[in-house]
């Protein structure tokens, strides 16, 4: 691959268990010893990557590198989407499913040489053409969750560092509680404009990725680059079928499951009663009723080596 000639890394200081100024800058300078010329961005608000990841588009930066979490990785991308600079990320959020998704290091939470192995690995990155998927005006990278999920993400965000430092435990925890309380919601979901579900349903995930929450791999046919969405449809109501899912998601059998429905397109409609949340890369967007599309190869990313042949349909 060509080297990049001009490199911006858009930090977000709010994100992850600690603070990473001091392996941020080394990463500056390990890249600057390459003879790259690197520029640091801090985010001083929601919202800022998205406008400093544009602005370097514009400019003419060869790679714009988020160093966060998967917020900060959305935000970064939907500056760029359409644009010819390319994406890559610096794993120092809370989940960071994206990187994991990319098989960039992720553990342990706060271990300081995890970024420099990440910026060697994407030094070694090629450029890949993706898909992204499109909401309310919002694009993201790894899903859509319409319902529950999206209710915990609603009542979670945004977390202090302290909560972040619980982790999965702390999701875990406010899932079950949310669940309990979750009214009986009922979905009506059209796929390129047919109706394939009616009735009670507890989630509905549009996912562009294989990976959902960092630790479970919810569609695991998901290709990147394939022009389509992968739609996964929990039905039931209330804690009991919450915790069958969760129990057949965590044992990667939910697929088996009658209760689940798969599907694939390029564009959903979901509509509910009562109105819920949607949230995309684990950020609230909106409510119900919404559309998602797929963008097809809009984004250029930089995929290490070390992510999974399975992720593309095109190797090259
Ligand atoms: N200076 C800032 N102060 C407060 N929030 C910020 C600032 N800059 C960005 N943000 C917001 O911080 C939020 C969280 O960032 P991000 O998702 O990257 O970290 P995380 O939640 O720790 O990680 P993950 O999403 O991987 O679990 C983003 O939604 C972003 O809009």
């Amino acid at each position: 691959m060509q080297p990049p000639r001009r490199v911006m890394i858009i930090y977000n200081p709010a994100a992850g268990p600690r603070e990473m100024t001091r392996e941020i800058q080394a990463v500056a300078r390990r890249w600057e010893g390459r003879g790259w010329s690197v520029i640091i961005r801090i985010t001083e608000r929601p919202g800022m990557a998205t406008e400093l990841a544009h602005e370097a588009a514009l400019e003419g930066f060869d790679w714009v590198v988020a160093a966060g979490g998967d917020g900060t990785v959305n935000e970064v991308a939907n500056g760029l989407v359409g644009l010819p600079s390319a994406l890559g990320v610096l794993p120092v959020g809370t989940g960071n499913v994206w990187a994991r998704q990319l098989g960039l290091p992720t553990y342990p939470l706060v271990h300081p040489l995890r970024v420099q192995v990440a910026a060697q690995l994407l030094e070694a990155a090629r450029i890949h053409l993706i898909d992204v998927g499109r909401a309310n005006g919002r694009y993201f990278l790894l899903w859509a969750g319409i319902g529950l999920d999206a209710q915990v993400a609603q009542q979670m965000e945004p977390r202090d560092r302290g909560t972040k430092r619980l982790g999965a435990l702390a999701y875990l925890i406010a899932a079950a509680l949310i669940a309990r309380d979750f009214p009986a919601m009922r979905a009506t979901v059209f796929i390129d404009g047919r109706r394939r579900i009616r009735g009670r349903t507890l989630v509905v995930l549009v996912a562009n990725a294989q990976l959902y929450g960092g630790l479970v791999r919810i569609a695991p046919q998901a290709l990147l680059d394939d022009g389509y969405l992968n739609i996964c449809v929990f039905r039931g109501m209330g804690l009991p079928w919450a915790l069958r899912h969760f129990i057949n998601v965590f044992g990667g059998r939910h697929l088996q499951d009658p209760a689940v429905k798969f599907f694939t397109g390029r564009q959903v409609l979901v509509e509910t009663r009562p109105v819920v949340p949607v949230q995309v890369d684990g950020e609230p967007i909106g409510h119900t009723p919404m559309v998602f599309e797929v963008v097809p190869r809009s984004l250029r990313i930089l995929v290490p080596p070390t992510a999974p042949a399975s992720l593309f349909r095109d190797s090259t």
